[in-house]
């Protein structure tokens, strides 16, 4: 075999069909082609034999929405908000600018940046993710009220972009937010089906951000793995309960243009294929609920811990009637149960997208600190998450056992093309 067939074009690597670990064998010299030396068809074989296996589990980072939304929920997410510290849009926009490069090379299962073997120098990828694959990475990002306008100062010249729907959500009764779990200018939502490649990204994009924002809280999460679950089933909460079975067809592009996507007219052309994403950070009293008996935990939510069957049905997914009466009148779903009142009329609806956290104890009480990330997204806070949180606020069962400690809204930007870069349409 002549040398020059050792001779990689790198662009001529499908970066879905290279593992990092082949990247690192591969990569490192300038970006235009790659000498493979004596071990060369060794790392060739590597090459081949990631094809299939990294295949499946890339998620593509570019498109006209950004992923993480509509992705099937993977295992894990490491949630980050952050607080900017630069006061120059133009630091902003070159932010954005390498945040998009290192997405979208992470989100192939490769690292960031060109591997450099300058021992004088720290490596530009901090490594932990090597010989990783993609494991289905989704990185979104998100901008908060406090990044238009904060302490009454236009920061960096966006008042007149801000939508009138981002704005600090109302204090709702009960909430118990605490300021360390609460807002930020910025957020980087990753999920990915390993933690390790999860917490990878959110560390590298806040090292890159270093001297312009800083990580100013961050919430790991988790679900059942699709290894536990073969049948992929919808998730239990940490309630024992399955969390998830209603919600919008993701699949249905009438029905995320209805629900979830920011549309012409609604506010400022810039977010147009965006979303608002609400974070809430709800601990849940698990003590208290395992002392719980099983009809009382039902009557909460108003469906069976088995099948997660709505009361008065059988199976997970039949239809949630309301109107329905039991034969001594009484109502069969109880008009205090979570799921009638996050049902409300039918009319409101969000894409949930939440995940389990343990933070191990809660050290005024000695109890877990666990509870639910919950991540929602949709078209507009005040039509669709605002009224549903107002009623669970005010009435639901379910606020026995659980309290509101943390809170934010993002305007999670469009989505961009290869060559663009997440927040061109805000910035310029
Ligand atoms: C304001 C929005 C919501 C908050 C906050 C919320 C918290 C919360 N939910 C559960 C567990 C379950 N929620 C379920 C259904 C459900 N929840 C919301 C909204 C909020 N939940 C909606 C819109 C729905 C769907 C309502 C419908 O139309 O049927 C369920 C039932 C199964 C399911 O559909 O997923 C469970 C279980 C917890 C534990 C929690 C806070 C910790
Ligand atoms: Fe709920």
């Amino acid at each position: 075999m002549s040398k020059k067939e050792y001779f990689i074009e790198e662009e001529s690597l499908s970066v879905k069909k290279v593992s990092r670990r082949d990247m690192l064998k591969t990569a490192g010299v300038g970006g235009v082609g790659i000498l493979i030396g004596a071990s060369g068809i060794g790392s060739m074989l590597s090459i081949t034999e990631g094809k299939a296996s990294s295949a499946k589990d890339v998620v593509s980072f570019y498109g006209k929405h950004q992923s993480g939304i509509t992705t099937k929920p993977q295992n894990h997410v490491y949630f980050a908000a952050l607080d900017v510290t630069t006061s120059s849009k133009d630091d902003l926009i070159s932010l954005f600018k390498e945040w998009t490069y290192a997405a979208a090379s992470m989100s192939e299962g490769k690292p960031i940046g060109e591997l450099t073997s300058n021992e004088f120098l720290p490596p530009k990828d901090t490594g932990e993710a090597e010989g990783l694959s993609a494991s289905n990475l989704t990185i979104t990002f998100g901008v908060g009220p406090s990044l238009f306008v904060k302490d009454n100062q236009d920061r960096f010249g966006l008042k007149l972009k801000q939508p009138k729907e981002l704005v600090d959500l109302p204090a709702f009764s009960l909430d118990a937010l605490e300021e360390e779990w609460t807002g930020g200018d910025l957020c980087i939502q990753a999920c990915a089906d390993d933690m390790q490649v999860a917490f990878h990204a959110v560390r590298n994009l806040i090292r890159i951000a270093r001297g312009k924002a800083v990580l100013r809280w961050a919430q790991p999460g988790f679900q059942r793995t699709k290894q536990a679950d073969a049948k992929e089933g919808t998730p239990r909460n940490l309630f024992g309960f399955k969390d998830g079975t209603v919600n919008p067809d993701v699949k249905s592009e009438k029905q995320m243009n209805e629900h979830v996507w920011v549309q012409p007219g609604d506010g400022p052309n810039w977010l147009q294929n965006g979303s608002y994403l609400v974070v809430r950070r709800i601990q849940m009293f698990i003590e208290v609920w395992d002392r719980t008996n099983l009809k009382e935990q039902e009557n909460t939510f108003g469906r069976y811990r088995d099948t997660g069957a709505p009361f008065g049905q059988k199976n997970e997914f039949d239809k949630l009637d309301i109107h329905h009466k039991q034969p001594n009148g009484e109502d069969t779903i109880p008009v205090d149960s979570h799921v009638r009142l996050s049902h409300g009329d039918g009319s409101q609806q969000i894409l949930r997208r939440g995940y389990s956290y343990s933070n191990g104890m809660d050290l005024k009480t000695g109890s877990f600190d666990a509870g639910l990330l919950f991540l929602s997204f949709q078209r507009s806070p005040s039509k669709q998450f605002i009224p549903i949180q107002k009623r669970l606020s005010s009435m639901d069962k379910l606020n026995e056992y659980i309290s509101h400690r943390g809170s934010a809204l993002f305007a999670c930007l469009p989505g961009t093309k290869n060559g663009g870069f997440i927040g061109e349409t805000l910035f310029t």
